[in-house]
């Protein structure tokens, strides 16, 4: 085949995939077997590999992993990225806030209160609009470079609806669901069963195989902006819609709060719901919602002093 052909059929192909993903994974209703499918995607491989270079950075083949790599590349975070100091009950909340509102004098305080996701930390490095690079926390200043894994992640965009140059953090999981399923196939075949969720998501990126990312159920939430260039967001909250406007995946529930009787409440009412979720937090965070007094506040040795993770006493065991 030659290579115009091979373009024209490799775009095609490639539009074709991305149509039946929608198709099966947003609106639940496939028009072609499986089979078709791998079909499909085999096609698409079988050109990308006579014709490497015309392999599309968003190419749907992506998310099936390529092949293994012999081990991780360190990636040294453009910004750390930080621990957050702890607040186990209401008092530890109540001195955040008269923390904060010592330091930003009398100005008004707004909070975002947000679900805190227990997965596993990560980085993902976007330059004009396309994903280039994903790490892994790490120690906070170099994590692991677990691109191809993670481009297995559909709620991960290749490609952002604007072509920015960021760096975005989130957390990758796997829901409740997806691990009970995981472990039910694990004990079928034997093997030995992850303990919790969160480790099944963090195994699963940390393999050098990047299709057993890509045969886990594994999801994102993205909850903040490390960098970012060609456009200014004033607030936390800004930050979040902006995300979603790009394409990433972002927590619903999240709210802004004025005043910490509020949010209080709201922490409160979570304690009670957090078992019904589909996926499994760990607490809640709060964030002081302002850039400007995010700046002002600034960070102690480890963690910023605009933001704490209230923790949830462990969940009783489920019998
Ligand atoms: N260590 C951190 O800075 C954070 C950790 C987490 C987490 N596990 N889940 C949600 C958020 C959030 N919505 O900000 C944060 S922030």
């Amino acid at each position: 085949m030659d290579r115009l052909t091979a373009e024209t059929k490799i775009k095609e192909l490639a539009k074709r995939i991305e149509r039946h993903n929608r198709l099966y994974h947003e609106e639940d209703r496939p028009e072609i077997s499986d089979q078709e499918y791998d079909q499909l995607m085999r096609e698409l491989r079988e050109l990308e590999t006579s014709f490497p270079d015309l392999q599309s950075p968003d190419s749907p083949s992506l998310r099936v992993g390529g092949e293994p790599l012999p081990f991780f590349e360190k990636v040294v975070h453009k910004t750390p990225m930080l621990s957050l100091g702890n607040a186990f009950n209401e008092e530890d909340i109540r001195d955040f806030d008269r923390r904060v509102r010592q330091a930003v004098g009398s100005q008004a305080v707004r909070y975002v209160a947000e679900l805190k996701i227990d997965g596993l930390a990560v980085s993902l490095h976007y330059e004009n609009g396309l994903f280039v690079r994903g790490a892994t926390r790490g120690d906070g200043t170099t994590g692991e470079d677990i691109t191809q894994n993670l481009k297995t992640i559909r709620s991960i965009p290749l490609r952002l609806t604007k072509p920015l140059t960021l760096e975005v953090r989130g957390e990758a999981y796997m829901s409740k669901g997806a691990f009970e399923k995981l472990n039910k196939e694990r004990e079928e075949r034997g093997e030995a069963l992850f303990a919790n969720p969160r480790n099944s998501a963090a195994g699963s990126l940390r393999q050098l195989d990047p299709k057993i990312a890509a045969s886990r159920q594994l999801d994102t939430f993205i909850y903040g902006i490390g960098d970012l260039q060609g456009e200014t967001v004033e607030s936390h909250s800004e930050g979040l819609d902006l995300l979603e406007t790009l394409g990433f995946m972002v927590n619903q529930e999240r709210r802004v709060f004025d005043d910490v009787d509020e949010l209080l409440a709201f922490i409160a009412g979570w304690t009670e719901k957090r078992p019904h979720l589909p996926y499994e937090i760990d607490g809640m965070v709060i964030k002081v919602d302002s850039y400007a007094q995010q700046e002002e506040l600034g960070f102690t040795a480890k963690s910023p002093r605009w933001a704490i993770a209230y923790k949830f006493p462990a969940e009783e065991a489920v019998t």
